[in-house]
């Protein structure tokens, strides 16, 4: 039996809610270019994804929350296709992507850019070569346009005077911002990231977040960020989603996850020690 809807009229108690988890079609009268349906994946005996619903927003930046080891990453994989849920199914741009062919899979991943946590930099290849690398790789462009689009992107991230070097010369923050260049130089329509913010300090990050906000104002799409960072999340997001145990527990506009009444949202997002959330 899957999991109600969640509306303002939900009377479950909390408890039931953390245990079944909602479904949240945010605007069911629009197409979605991702949409989660009761997902599970675990590993062995150990469950991770256990029903997740979402249906992300298009052309809006939602943030997926949660503690550590409750599975944000894992949902990514989903997303991309990098893992196969056990149930449930993952639908993105109207295809169940684990019911085509790898063919069609891969023509799916073209549209989407991904930040990883350490920007997943090809050592051997200079900042330049790294950003032209999907262009040279997915398209039939000649040398002269893809220098033209990657020095138009890497400028846009602020890293001109960094094209030749390797990603072993630079720091963690231009690390990201090549990555993040790299991720839209297929003009993306959905944009993933991965704990943009591990590693840097607060003002990289705070820098950080205004490029994110400023690449997704130029270029639209739908970004989806998963990130601890609770200021992270107040910063970018127009929607949070607050994943535990495997499902999602609470959605909604930033400043109604921040003004929650459910006592783990709350604890979550107020780092307070007491609450639902112990260490286990
Ligand atoms: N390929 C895998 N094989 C086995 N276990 C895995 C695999 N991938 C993830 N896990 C486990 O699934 C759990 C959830 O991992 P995940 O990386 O999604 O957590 P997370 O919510 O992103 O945490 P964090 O915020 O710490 O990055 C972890 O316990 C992890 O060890």
């Amino acid at each position: 039996m899957s999991a109600p809807l969640a509306t303002l009229d939900d009377d479950r108690t909390y408890e039931e809610i953390y245990s079944q988890g909602i479904i949240v079609d945010p605007a069911p009268h629009l197409e979605h270019s991702v949409r989660i349906k009761n997902v599970k994946k675990s590993f062995g005996s150990f469950d991770v994804l256990t029903g997740l619903n979402l249906n992300f927003v298009d052309d809006a930046i939602t943030t997926v929350l949660g503690p550590s080891g409750t599975g944000k990453s894992v949902l990514l994989k989903h997303i991309v296709g990098l893992l196969e849920p056990d149930s449930g199914v993952v639908e993105v741009f109207g295809n169940d992507i684990w019911h085509i062919s790898e063919k069609e899979r891969q023509e799916i991943r073209k549209r989407f850019g991904v930040l990883f946590q350490d920007g997943a930099l090809f050592g051997s290849m200079n900042i330049f070569d790294n950003v032209a690398f999907p262009l040279r790789k997915h398209t039939k462009k000649r040398e002269s346009e893809i220098r033209e689009i990657v020095m138009g992107h890497l400028d846009e991230v602020g890293l001109t005077r960094a094209v030749s070097k390797y990603p072993g010369e630079v720091s963690g923050g231009m690390k990201k911002r090549a990555g993040f260049a790299r991720a839209l130089v297929l003009n993306p329509s959905v944009v993933m990231f991965d704990e943009p913010d591990s590693g840097l300090d607060p003002v990289r990050t705070s820098l950080l977040n205004d490029l994110i906000l400023k690449m997704h104002a130029e270029h639209g799409g739908t970004y989806v960020l998963v990130t601890h960072d609770i200021r992270t999340a107040r910063k970018v997001s127009d929607y949070v989603g607050v994943v535990w145990q495997g499902k999602l527990i609470h959605y909604g506009e930033t400043e109604e996850a921040f003004n929650s009444d459910m006592p783990f949202v709350r604890q979550f997002l107020s780092g307070d020690s007491v609450g639902p959330l112990g260490m286990d």
